[in-house]
C-alpha cells in the first residue's frame, strides 16, 4: 500500500500552535510505529487571506480533494472581521466542506475521569459520559438561497435560507444510524418541527429511513430547544444524537462544556466512502482560532490531537492505535497535568501547549 497522505492546515489563532503539537505525534507514529505519512502542509483562513487574497487558494482545494485525509487548526480572528463577508476567514472552511461533501461531521463529547469534578455540572451528571452528536455539515441555513443583505424600502433586511433535501436528510440519518448500532444502539433526532418546516421534513425522513433499514435501533425525536435543556440535565440519557448544521454547532459547543472545556473537542467531518472503501475527511477540532489566548503558548491542543486520533480511526483503519493515542491523552490528565483552560484553582501552575504536547508523547512512549 502507498503511503498515506495528509494535508495540514494550522489556519489562524491558536491553530498552528495546537497544531504544531500534532506534528510532533505524527512524527513519533512515523519513528515508533513505522507509521509514515507523506504530509504536505498549506494555507487556509485569515492567513491564507493574508498571501492570496482568498481564504482558500485552488490550488489548495485541489490538495484537499486528492489527500487521504486534511487536518485543520481553525480559521479567523477579529483582524479580519472588516472584510468583505464573502472573504472572512470562515468562507474558507465552509467551501472546504461543502466541496468536498463532507455532510456527517462527528462531534464526540467524552469526559475523561479525571475531569469529571472540573466540569461545571455535577459529577455525577457527567463521570462517564460518552456522547456523539453527528451534525449535519453541508446544507441548511449555512447554505441555503436566497441569502444576503438587501435594501427594502428604507432598511437592509437580512436574509438565510434554512433548505434541505429528502436526500441530505436521510445521508446523514443513515450515518448517525450506522454509528448508533456500532454504539448504544439508541437515536435521538433534534429539530423544531414545531416551527419549521425544515424540521417537519427532517423528523419525517429520520423516522422513514429507522423504519425501512434500522429498525433495530431505538429512535427518538426532539425539539432542539428541550434537547439543549436535557443535554444540561442528565446528558447521560443520550448515545448518538442526529442534526441539523446550526443546531449542531450550538448544541456541540455546549457538549463541549460538559466535558470540561472547548478545548477537548474533536471532530470528524466525513464523506460518502470512496472506491477504497474510506470516505473523504477533514479532521478539526471543535473550538476557533481563539483570538484571546492565541500567540500566548496557553491553548489546549487536546481537542486536535483527538482529531489526529480520529483520523487514525476512520481514514487509516489504526484503531488500535487511536485507541493508543486516545489513552495516553487519559494518562496525561489522571497524571494532572493540565492546560489554564482545565485549572480552576488559584495559583495552580498550567501546562503549556507544548508541555502538553511533551506529556503526551512521553504517554505514547510509555506505551510502548
Ligand atoms: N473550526 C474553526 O476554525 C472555528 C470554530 C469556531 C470558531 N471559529 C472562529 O474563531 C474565531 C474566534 O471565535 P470564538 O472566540 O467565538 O470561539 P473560540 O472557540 O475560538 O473561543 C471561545 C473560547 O474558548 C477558548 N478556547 C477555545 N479553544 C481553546 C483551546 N484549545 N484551549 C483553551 N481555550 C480555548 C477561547 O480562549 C475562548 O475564550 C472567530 O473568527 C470564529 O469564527 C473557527
Ligand atoms: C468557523 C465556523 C464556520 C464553524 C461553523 O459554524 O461551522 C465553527 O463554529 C465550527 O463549529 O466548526
Ligand atoms: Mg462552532
Amino acid at each position: 500500500m502507498s503511503t498515506p497522505s495528509l494535508l495540514i492546515l494550522p489556519g489562524d489563532g491558536i491553530g498552528p500552535e495546537v497544531m504544531q503539537q500534532v506534528r510532533r505525534i505524527i512524527d513519533w507514529y512515523g519513528d515508533k510505529r513505522g507509521l509514515k505519512f507523506e504530509v504536505s502542509e498549506d494555507l487556509v483562513g485569515g492567513c491564507a487571506y493574508d498571501k492570496h487574497g482568498t481564504p482558500l487558494h485552488d490550488d489548495t482545494m485541489a490538495k484537499a480533494q486528492e489527500v487521504d485525509a486534511v487536518l485543520l487548526g481553525a480559521v479567523g480572528g477579529p483582524q479580519y472581521d472588516t472584510l468583505d463577508f464573502s472573504l472572512k476567514p470562515e468562507r474558507g472552511l465552509l467551501r472546504l466542506r461543502k466541496e468536498m461533501d463532507l455532510y456527517a461531521n462527528l462531534r464526540p463529547a467524552q469526559c475523561f475521569d479525571a475531569l469529571a469534578d472540573f466540569s461545571s455540572l455535577k459529577t455525577d451528571v457527567v463521570s462517564g459520559l460518552d456522547i456523539m452528536i453527528v451534525r449535519e455539515l453541508t446544507s441548511g441555513v449555512y447554505f441555503g438561497e436566497p441569502r444576503g443583505v438587501i435594501k427594502e424600502g428604507n432598511e437592509r433586511v437580512g436574509i438565510n435560507t434554512q433548505r434541505y433535501t429528502e436526500s441530505e436528510i436521510a445521508r446523514v440519518a443513515r450515518s448517525a444510524f450506522e454509528l448508533a448500532r456500532k454504539r448504544g444502539n439508541k437515536l435521538c433526532s433534534m429539530e423544531k418541527a414545531n416551527v419549521m418546516e425544515s424540521g417537519v421534513l427532517w423528523r419525517d425522513v429520520v423516522t422513514e429511513v429507522h423504519q425501512a433499514e434500522y429498525p433495530d435501533v431505538e429512535l427518538s425525536h426532539m425539539y432542539a430547544d428541550a434537547g439543549a435543556m436535557q443535554l444540561t440535565r442528565w446528558p447521560k440519557q443520550f448515545d448518538v444524537i442526529v442534526t441539523d448544521n446550526l443546531f449542531g454547532d450550538l448544541l456541540s459547543d455546549l457538549a463541549a462544556m460538559l466535558t470540561g472545556s472547548l478545548g477537548m473537542l474533536p471532530s470528524a467531518s466525513l464523506g460518502a466512502p470512496m472506491e477504497n472503501g474510506r470516505p473523504k475527511a477533514l479532521y478539526e477540532p471543535v473550538h476557533g482560532s481563539a483570538p484571546d489566548i492565541a500567540g500566548q503558548g496557553k491553548a489546549n491542543p487536546i481537542a486536535c490531537i483527538l482529531s489526529f486520533a480520529m483520523a487514525l480511526r476512520y481514514s487509516f483503519d489504526q484503531g488500535a492505535e487511536a485507541d493508543r493515542l486516545e489513552k495516553a491523552v487519559e494518562k496525561v490528565l489522571a497524571d494532572g497535568v493540565r492546560t489554564a483552560d482545565l485549572l480552576q484553582a488559584e495559583g495552580a501552575k498550567p501546562a503549556s501547549t507544548s508541555e502538553a504536547g511533551d506529556a503526551v508523547l512521553a504517554a505514547l512512549d510509555a506505551s510502548l
